[in-house]
């Protein structure tokens, strides 16, 4: 069976992304296409894959939680598993959107999501703004890296992560070498984490590198800037609940695959603004 596919990246966090409008194409998209669709090697690669359906295609539960948006991004990590959101995803998905006339480029594009809808607008810079809703800031905890062990924040952004602050990013294995899923507490986080390293750049300036639970190490993760700039933003002096101070401010996160500008809205809310590039489109028999 041929089926269109397209390739795109958020700050080099690529993505296969999947036309099935109808939920005609891939049915129930399993693992195995996942893992061949991202295989670097044997496969078009990449570090996940979305797959584009319109929300009154999905099941009821599903189609529940993207109710009042047209289309759904249905996000699976590289090894075929599942994950509530994707922050680089959104934003690659909406340029997708936006490129094939699916949507009113000069209006707000809501996506569905399995952490309900977000809202996605143009940003003046040319990239892609993503309201990502609230953040919750939960327990303290740890996590393990080659063999070291850090004090953590446990960050809800619709997926679970784990934030800790480090001496130094380049003392931690090379660029892309974390390549085992770090050590964390189980019962803290009974399905797995993504985890962020984080270091001071300046004033509300951070850099920082990502184990994906399911993906591996990867060149950025847009829900884990932001997870990583409510941590940096208590630690600055925020309320409890991650607004409170810092309510306004905009951190700069530099990821080794670009930069994100997270923002923390008056209202408690993360806004992400970054790039979004569709760099193939083809067909497929895998
Ligand atoms: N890269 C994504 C996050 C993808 C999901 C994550 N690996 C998980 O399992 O929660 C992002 O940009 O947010």
């Amino acid at each position: 069976m041929t089926y269109p596919f397209l390739k795109g990246h958020g700050t080099e966090n690529d993505f296969v992304l999947l036309p099935d409008h109808d939920g005609s194409v891939h049915g129930d998209l399993d693992e195995a296409r996942v893992r061949a669709l991202c295989h670097r090697r044997a496969g078009i690669g990449g570090d996940g894959v979305l797959r584009v359906i319109r929300t009154a295609a999905l099941p009821a539960d599903l189609a529940a939680l993207g109710e009042g948006s047209e289309w759904f991004m249905d996000y699976r990590n590289a090894d075929g598993s599942i994950s509530e959101m994707c922050g680089n995803g959104v934003r690659v998905f909406a340029l997708h959107l936006i490129d094939e006339g699916l949507v009113d480029p000069d209006a707000p594009i809501p996506v569905g999501s399995r952490d309900g809808v977000k809202v996605v607008t143009r940003a003046a810079d040319g990239g892609l703004t993503v309201d990502m809703g609230s953040p919750r800031l939960l327990g303290h905890t740890e996590v393990t890296v080659d063999g070291r062990t850090w004090p953590a924040r446990h960050v809800d952004m619709g997926n679970p992560h784990a934030v800790a602050f480090v001496d130094s990013l380049d003392s931690i294995g090379g660029a892309g070498t974390l390549l085992e899923p770090p050590g964390h507490d189980a019962a803290v986080y009974p399905d797995g984490v993504n985890v962020e390293l984080v270091v001071r750049r300046g004033p509300r300036h951070v850099a920082m590198r990502v184990h994906e639970r399911g993906s591996g190490e990867t060149r950025s993760c847009g829900t884990g800037a932001c997870a990583v700039m409510v941590a940096a933003a208590e630690a600055d002096g925020a309320g409890s609940d991650g607004a409170g101070s810092a309510a306004g401010a905009a951190y700069r996160v530099d990821l080794p695959g670009g930069t994100l500008m997270i923002e923390l809205s008056a209202e408690g809310r993360v806004l992400m603004t970054g790039p979004a590039v569709i760099v193939a489109r083809g067909t497929t028999d895998l």
